[in-house]
């Protein structure tokens, strides 16, 4: 089970706003939790904070539960796929490895690329896949690095309906027992991915995350049970309520 993570922060300030309140994160070991709020309100910048893509600011703190550095155990998904067009699928699944000058698992590559349903298209080219084969190809990838914590930015709302339900199940199963970050602004994403909701919310000193209760059982939760579709009403209201 991956490590959990807390950010502790004691307000965040860009551009002279106040965009994050003084607030403490907790994001549990082994579980998803789903980051939503209006557009805006500091989602990308809670996540980038968490990835070390922006410095903390002073008085901060950002721990892993193992006391280990969060610093080259991440893996990142954000809406693009960011496949290398030159390269083929095989390619770009193991382009980590590679870029870190190491010899890639290719037997694991070949297994990640068919649990995404892409076994037999290892030598196409981004450009020869769909936007949702594209996307899955950027899952495989972001699983081929193997790291505990996934911090993902709205990683399938660039594709259709049905393409996201199936690749949120995928997901679901493959992302079992990290620690993962989901920004998303899809409700039903969050409700059937996620662990635990966290629904930022503006305010003049900043936003502040607020719990938003989930129904039984675990992701991947069925999108047509009635609880689901229940709690997905609420969280649209308290959403739009929010921005
Ligand atoms: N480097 C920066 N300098 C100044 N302001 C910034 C910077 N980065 C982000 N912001 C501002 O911080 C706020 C939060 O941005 P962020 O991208 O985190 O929002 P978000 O909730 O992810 O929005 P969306 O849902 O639209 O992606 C925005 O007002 C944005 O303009």
């Amino acid at each position: 089970m991956a490590p959990s993570v807390a950010l502790s922060l004691p307000g965040l300030r860009l551009g002279g706003r106040a965009v994050l309140g003084a607030a403490r994160f907790d994001f549990a070991g082994g579980q998803t939790t789903a980051l939503l709020g209006p557009s805006g309100v500091g989602k990308s910048t809670l996540l980038r904070l968490v990835a070390g893509l922006m410095p903390l600011p002073q008085g901060a703190r950002l721990e892993a539960s193992d006391g280990g550095r969060l610093a080259g155990r991440i893996a990142w998904m954000g809406q693009q796929d960011l496949l290398l067009p030159w390269l083929d699928l095989l390619g770009n699944v193991t382009l980590g490895a590679r870029l870190r000058g190491r010899r890639p698992d290719r037997e694991r590559a070949r297994a990640l690329i068919a649990s995404v349903g892409l076994d037999g298209r290892e030598a196409a080219r981004p450009s020869e896949l769909s936007g949702g084969m594209r996307q899955r190809a950027a899952l495989a990838r972001t699983l081929m690095e193997d790291r505990p914590f996934v911090l993902m930015d709205e990683p399938f709302s660039a594709i259709d309906a049905p393409t996201r339900h199936r690749l949120q199940s995928l997901a679901a199963g493959l992302l079992r027992g990290r620690t993962v970050l989901l920004v998303t602004h899809d409700p039903l994403e969050a409700l059937r991915l996620a662990h635990r909701i966290l629904v930022l919310r503006p305010a003049p000193g900043g936003a502040w995350p607020e719990d938003h209760p989930l129904p039984h059982g675990v992701p991947p939760r069925a999108a047509h049970e009635p609880a689901l579709m229940a709690s997905q009403a609420a969280l649209l209201e308290r959403l739009a309520e929010a921005a």
